[in-house]
């Protein structure tokens, strides 16, 4: 990333970014380019500060360290601390961004920074997707895609490409879509995925993307998030069955203790490598898994992370029942709509009698789990693991 990054600085500054197709890409550079010398004023700058903070959408990781380097360039001048130890990544992305600008002067990194707002301010506003953190009601993205159809809300996660990973606004959205199906006139409610996997867990990603309280500051939010993700879960009042559509990861493997039903492809994996990660397991897993498949087998998945097939999780009670993949879409839902044709109030009263002794119990495993793993998260063992899927020597 701080490659990509710093290759787009050093091109805005050597002004290669003059073709049509990159004009269209980064409007704002149009003004820059074709005007001469057009200033932008301290209060110009200052407005564009402010309105960075309003922006609807996540801008993404790139153009966040473009905003930083231009804003220090603008403030500071060319780069003046030393570069950051090869293990502190994300301020060594800071820093390659912030020196790959050179020596471009303070008042045309001026200028860029808030061409560059504007543009994002404009692309933001024509976003019909967005709506503000406060009062959103649908997902923020269409990384995440609720229908409602035949007694069934279904919550799709839908970034194929990524291999469904679940970035940060995603773990929002898929709260505030749980909310939404727990009140709605659904009987029974799904988390599938869309693609060849259901799911590969965290995005990775999501640790670079560091708040100015640093990495413990992140730490201490993504702990909160964690904890309130899951509860959910624990929380939720009516059936709620995930269809394994393909391979499963980490978190999106861990939850599945608190689903009460798990229907599989035999296509699909369950795979929690936290000690490979420098990670601890989280969902409630350290307590749902044992219970489920008794200690040592949980173990085996969680501290060894040995990766299940999908005959083998059914065996040990994670999955509820595997299917041929060549049917599975078929009968799964003709099994699911039969079922959401059963009186609710019938069927949310007997998963609560099935669930509730246990909620309590559940909730303070939780509140543990992401206190553990907020310590995780600062450890050398975790940051390797991370920086190096990120620079791409390892996968799982
Ligand atoms: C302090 C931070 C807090 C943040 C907020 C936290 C809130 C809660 C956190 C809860 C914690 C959960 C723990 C976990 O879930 S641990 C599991 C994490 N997942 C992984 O480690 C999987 C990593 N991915 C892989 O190993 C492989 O991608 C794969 C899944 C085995 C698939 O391999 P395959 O060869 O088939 O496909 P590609 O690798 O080419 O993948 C296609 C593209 O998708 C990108 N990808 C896939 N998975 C992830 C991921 N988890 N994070 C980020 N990106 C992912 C991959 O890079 C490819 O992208 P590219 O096409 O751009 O190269």
């Amino acid at each position: 990333m701080a490659g990509v990054a710093g290759r787009l600085a050093r091109l805005w500054c050597s002004g290669a970014l003059s073709s049509p197709l990159q004009v269209t890409r980064f409007p704002a550079l149009q003004l820059h380019l074709c005007g001469p010398a057009m200033r932008a004023s301290q209060k110009d700058f200052e407005n564009a500060l402010n309105q960075v903070k309003l922006l609807k959408k996540d801008p993404g990781n790139e153009v966040k360290l473009k905003l930083y380097a231009l804003y220090k360039q603008a403030t500071e001048g060319p780069c003046n601390v030393p570069k950051p130890g090869v293990l502190d990544f994300i301020n060594k992305a800071k820093w390659d961004a912030w020196n790959a600008l050179g020596s471009l002067p303070k008042e045309t990194a001026r200028r860029n920074y808030v061409d560059l707002v504007s543009s994002l301010s404009a692309s933001s506003e024509s976003s019909i997707q967005v709506t503000p953190a406060a009062d959103r009601k649908q997902p923020g993205s269409d990384a995440l895609v609720v229908t409602s159809q035949d007694g069934i809300t279904t919550i799709t996660l839908n970034r194929p490409d990524k291999k469904n990973a679940l970035t940060t606004q995603m773990y929002h959205d898929i709260i505030l879509a749980l909310e939404a199906a727990s009140k709605d006139d659904s009987a029974i409610t799904v988390l599938t995925g869309n693609g060849d996997y259901y799911c590969s867990g965290n995005d990775l990603t999501n640790f670079t993307d560091i708040p100015p309280g640093g990495v413990e500051e992140k730490a201490r939010s993504g702990a909160v998030l964690l904890r309130d993700f899951v509860d959910c879960f624990i929380d939720f009042p009516k059936p709620l069955v995930a269809v394994v559509n393909g391979p499963a990861v980490g978190i999106s493997v861990t939850i599945l203790g608190l689903f009460d039903i798990v229907y599989a492809t035999d296509r699909a994996t369950f795979h929690t490598p936290f000690s490979h990660l420098g990670q601890s397991p989280e969902g409630c897993s350290s307590y749902t898994f044992p219970k489920i498949m008794g200690p040592s087998k949980a173990t085996e998945m969680l501290v060894f992370g040995k990766k299940l097939t999908a005959r083998e999780a059914c065996t040990q009670g994670l999955v509820t029942e595997v299917f041929p993949d060549s049917t599975f879409q078929k009968e799964v839902w003709v099994r699911l709509k039969a079922y959401s044709k059963l009186p609710p109030n019938a069927m949310r009263i007997s998963k609560q009698v099935i669930r509730n002794t246990e909620k309590e119990k559940l909730h303070a495993i939780n509140a543990e789990e992401s206190n553990v793993l907020r310590e995780r998260w600062l450890s050398d063992e975790c940051m390797n693991a991370v920086v190096s899927f990120l620079s791409k020597k390892a996968k799982l």
